[in-house]
């Protein structure tokens, strides 16, 4: 297959990796300043790039109806209209937060266990994540999808906040260490325990891999598309 990742950087690259040692020909890579380029030589496209590009990277592929995968986090306020453009010129579309296995097995771990405590109500949820310096947005994409499914699924939260909490509120809080690559922490909490869920990615790999596996599963459909659809898990 020929791939085209918009952003190569450190996601990017370890993209490229994997996509070559599946197999794959990287025959575009575009980075900041790359703004005329014939996205149409690429079977399908691969974006990890920034939260104030991402949405335009996205719509350039489905407007030229070339499948396109996106990691990119920090860019979910145009989410809806990627969706509707897509349904629109019958484009194929997947985003999410985090593309691996580990994750998205976290991510029903971490279902199931808010609708377990939801008429607990002794217990406090709260959450941390913990990534590198460079990153840009905070709190993680991946943070922001364990706190909405934990309010789909607890009756007693309504809503997210970073540093600060509340009655119906889930504090989130971001540190930012040198070299982390991702890790993510549910904590339920009560006068007399702790309950913890914790995914820790020790390299991107995981990432990168399920971002490929997601780019060989999304060529040649039609739609918008989520990575349960992709691993058939959930
Ligand atoms: N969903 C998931 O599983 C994961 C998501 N992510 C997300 O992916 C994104 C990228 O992460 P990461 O690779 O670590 O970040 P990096 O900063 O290492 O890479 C981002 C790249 O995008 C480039 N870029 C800047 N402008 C453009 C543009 N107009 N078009 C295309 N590329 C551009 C940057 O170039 P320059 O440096 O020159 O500005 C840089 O090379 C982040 O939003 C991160 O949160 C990360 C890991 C996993
Ligand atoms: O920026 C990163 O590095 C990561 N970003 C994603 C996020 O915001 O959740 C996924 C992963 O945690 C790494």
């Amino acid at each position: 297959m020929n791939i085209a990742l918009l952003g190569y950087g450190k996601m990017g690259k370890t993209i490229e990796q994997i996509a070559i040692k599946r197999g794959h020909n990287i025959v575009l890579t575009i980075d900041k300043g790359d703004n005329d380029y014939d996205i149409t030589k690429a079977d399908v496209a691969i974006d990890f790039s920034i939260p104030t590009v991402a949405f335009n990277n996205i719509s350039n592929c489905i407007n030229n109806q070339v499948p396109v995968v996106s990691g990119t986090t920090g860019w979910l306020d145009k989410y809806d209209e990627a969706v509707a453009l897509c349904k629109d010129k019958k484009g194929a579309f997947i985003y999410t937060s985090n593309f691996s296995l580990g994750v998205n097995i976290f991510f029903e771990l971490n279902k199931t266990l808010a609708k377990m405590m939801s008429t607990l109500k002794q217990y406090n949820v709260s959450m941390e994540e913990i990534h590198h310096t460079q990153k840009l947005d905070a709190p993680s994409g991946t943070a922001i999808s364990l706190a909405n499914d934990i309010i789909s699924k607890h009756a007693g939260y309504d809503n997210w906040k970073l540093d600060e909490s509340g009655e119906t509120t889930i504090p989130i809080v971001a540190k930012r260490i040198e070299d982390v690559p991702g890790t993510h922490t549910v904590n339920y909490e009560s006068e007399v325990d702790t309950i913890n869920i914790e995914h820790i990615a020790h390299t991107r790999q995981g990432f990168a891999l399920g971002a490929v596996i997601a780019a060989e599963w999304i060529a040649g459909k039609t739609g918008v598309f989520t990575m349960n659809d992709v691993l058939n898990i959930g």
